[in-house]
């Protein structure tokens, strides 16, 4: 005999959710998820009524279940907010290519319009032609780096008041988890925040961090949502990985485990030595860096001058070889020399500028 929807409203249940343990029918279970986001953007004050939002679109599972929450949130609760979908093209043939077809077909079933941005009109490159220069060991550090800018970019370009994601509570967990691995104590601290400053004025949420993954992809089948869940076929190198792998097994173990690392992510303290640096101004593209030169400016400076690990590690090791190129420039370079790092001069902010969106 089929058990009975732990909600008692009667009907059967057809899943277990992976959070809580309940036995739920598909119309509770559906409340119970859309209330939760409820919960969480209300709790948090997530958004001012009559505001607009740019919705990071891949695609995937998360930002489609966020952009189909936030649109039935947006209507049932009056939240007032003025949606648009935003996606960044990367130029990886055979993954973004598909996925932005489902992001298309999103804005046609959802009636939200969507603006896409490529790496190839922002920097120049494709994902593609990047991992054809640096390989597949750390391609993910410029795909990365250059998402961030680009979504920054685009939500600018939109003149949005919010960016929001969907990262769930797995990515999180996953975060915490990965800073810990490596030691990187300030990033503890701003990690698991649900609404991060750029440093540009456009707030970044996450109406999804406290939704598991598993949910999630439960949500999307039960509601029928279109989705693309290939994954990227760069990707499997990324560290990532690796605390993904710790957080599944661990999650087998006990489910509450994700929530938990959230908890002690956020009410972790963190030294007044291990802060994060102020954010400021990059002097190449004006565009918001931790450091004189972004590493969005540094990465493209190596991909254009042939030194495309120049990026790869270290600060203090970039600044050293951009400060003897400095010199060398000084001492010899006549402004032909491809391989001189002097003629970085198109990374100026106006190439970014006159781009038409
Ligand atoms: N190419 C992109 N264009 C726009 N937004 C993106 C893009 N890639 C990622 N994002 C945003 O960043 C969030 C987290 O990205 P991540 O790479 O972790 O993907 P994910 O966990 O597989 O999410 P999704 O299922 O939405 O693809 C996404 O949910 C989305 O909001």
């Amino acid at each position: 005999m089929p058990s009975k929807c732990s909600a008692k409203c009667g009907r059967n249940a057809v899943l277990k959710r992976p959070k809580t343990g309940d036995s739920l029918c598909k119309e509770c279970f559906f409340e119970a998820f859309e209330n939760e986001v409820h919960f969480t953007v209300t709790k948090a004050k997530l958004f001012k009524p009559n505001t607009t939002v740019a919705i990071g679109a891949s695609g995937g599972k998360d930002s489609t279940v966020l952009a189909y929450v936030l649109k039935l949130l947006n209507e049932k609760y009056d939240y007032k907010l003025k949606l648009f979908l935003l996606s960044i093209d990367e130029g990886i043939t055979g993954y973004r290519d598909d996925s932005l077809d489902t992001v298309k077909q999103n804005r046609d079933d959802y009636d939200i319009p969507l603006k896409i941005l490529s790496y190839k009109d922002l920097y120049g490159w494709t994902m593609d032609e990047i991992v054809a220069e640096i390989g597949r060991k750390n391609n993910c550090t410029f795909c990365g780096v250059f998402r961030r800018q680009a979504l920054d970019r685009g939500a600018n370009l939109l003149k949005v008041d919010y960016l929001a994601t969907g990262h769930n509570a797995d990515d999180i967990a996953e975060t915490v988890l990965m800073n810990i691995l490596r030691g990187d104590v300030a990033r503890l601290s701003r990690c698991t925040s649900i609404i991060t400053d750029s440093g540009d004025g456009i707030p970044r949420v996450k109406p999804l961090k406290y939704c598991y993954e598993k949910e999630i992809v439960m949500y999307a089948y039960f509601r029928k949502l279109v989705y693309f869940s290939t994954e990227c076929v760069f990707a499997p190198n990324a560290y990532r990985g690796h605390a993904r792998i710790l957080l599944k097994d661990l999650e087998k173990i006990d489910p509450a485990v994700i929530m938990n690392i959230i908890h002690s992510g956020e009410t972790m303290k963190v030294s007044e030595h291990s802060k994060m640096p102020t954010l400021t101004k990059c002097t190449r593209c004006g565009y918001v860096s931790s450091q004189e030169i972004c590493k969005a400016c540094v990465l493209l400076e190596g991909l254009n001058k042939g030194l495309p690990r120049l990026g790869i590690g270290k600060s203090s090791k970039v600044k050293r070889i951009l400060e003897e190129n400095e010199k060398l420039k000084g001492a010899s370079c006549n402004g032909e020399d491809n391989k001189c790092l002097c003629s970085g001069n198109d990374l100026k902010p106006s190439k970014f500028n006159d781009l038409k969106i």
